[in-house]
This record gives C-alpha cells, sequence and structure tokens, in this order.
C-alpha cells in the first residue's frame, strides 16, 4: 500500500485530512492546540481533546519521563547497535533491508500517526509518532546522516 506511486497520494491528500496543522494558526508559546474550538465530532481523547491528558500535562506532551530516553539518546543507541551490528536488534535487521524497507515504515508510521491523532487520541498519537522518529532515525543512519546534519536545516 504504501510502496511506489502510494507517496504522491498520501502526500497530496493530507493538507485537506489534517485539520490538526491549519495554516494561520496564532503562534503561541503553548503548542498547538487542534480541535480546542470544540468540534463536536471529535472524539474523546483525540488530539486537541483539552481533558486529555498524558503524563502530567494536559496540553503538552513533554520527554518521554518513563524511559527518560530523548531523541539524542535513541540516536546514539541504535547507531551504536547498527555499527556494532548487535545481535538480535531488530534495528540491524531493519537496516540490513535497506533504504526501500526504511522509507516504507516510514511513510507506514506516518500514516498511523496521522490516523491516531484524528481517531485514537493524543496518547495513541504519541505512540505512533516515538515510531515515526524512530523510522526517521534510521533511515538517516542508512544514509549516514548525523543528527547535526539533520538539525542543520531546522
Ligand atoms: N523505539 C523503537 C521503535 N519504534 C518502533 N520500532 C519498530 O517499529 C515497529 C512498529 O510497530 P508497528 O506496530 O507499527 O508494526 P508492526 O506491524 O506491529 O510490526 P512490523 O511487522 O511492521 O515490524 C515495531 O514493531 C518495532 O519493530 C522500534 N524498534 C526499536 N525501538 C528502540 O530502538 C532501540 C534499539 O532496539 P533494537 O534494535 O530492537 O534492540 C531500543 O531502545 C528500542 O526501544
Amino acid at each position: 500500500m504504501f510502496g511506489g506511486a502510494a507517496d504522491g497520494a498520501v502526500t497530496g491528500s493530507m493538507p485537506n485530512m489534517v485539520p490538526a496543522d491549519r495554516p494561520g494558526s496564532p503562534p503561541s508559546g503553548r503548542l498547538s492546540r487542534p480541535g480546542a474550538d470544540g468540534d463536536p465530532h471529535r472524539p474523546v481523547g483525540a488530539a486537541g481533546d483539552p481533558d486529555a491528558t498524558i503524563g502530567s500535562t494536559p496540553t503538552a506532551v513533554g520527554a518521554n519521563t518513563a524511559s527518560g530516553k530523548t531523541f539524542d539518546e535513541l540516536f546514539a543507541e541504535v547507531a551504536d547497535k547498527w555499527q556494532r551490528r548487535a545481535p538480535g536488534s531488530g534495528t540491524v535487521a531493519a537496516l540490513d533491508k535497506g533504504v526501500h524497507h526504511l522509507g516504507k515504515k516510514l511513510v507506514e508510521e506516518a500514516a498511523e500517526a496521522w490516523m491516531a491523532a484524528e481517531y485514537e487520541g493524543r496518547e495513541r498519537a504519541a505512540e505512533e509518532i516515538s515510531q515515526l522518529l524512530y523510522w526517521s532515525q534510521l533511515l538517516m543512519i542508512s544514509l549516514g546522516l548525523s543528527l547535526d546534519d539533520v538539525y542543520s536545516h531546522l
């Protein structure tokens, strides 16, 4: 489903399907609150539900305090596992499959993050987004990109 021409189809339809990223939303110091406009059709616990809570704050998904792992720490871990070809590592197995496999996983997780954000609530969205970050890192590693190579574009 996500191979070949699916890429264009997915990206082409996303602007109309994802209300979370409304262009023109006023900037603020907080994370945006998609759906905080009282949309009666939004499921309870969906992104933007003011009553939805993850961790200790209802308005922001903070660092993963459950594991204490940051983006940089995960990158260092998976890069190390790849470098020494850690036995039994799913990361090594995935990287061995190459860029095409990694790209498909990235798109798959992006779609799952999108669906979770629209229909499954903030916690499920956070879970899927974490997987999206993981697969992004694997794609970086497969291309020999460092964190700085990417951060320089932020
Ligand atoms: N953060 C992740 C992580 N996120 C996602 N994934 C992989 O991505 C898959 C996504 O799950 P899905 O439910 O979407 O996929 P699925 O269809 O059930 O599974 P697949 O058949 O597609 O693999 C998971 O099954 C994992 O294989 C991850 N695999 C590993 N990590 C971390 O990476 C580090 C190294 O892991 P290993 O290389 O496995 O030791 C550890 O800290 C792990 O916690």
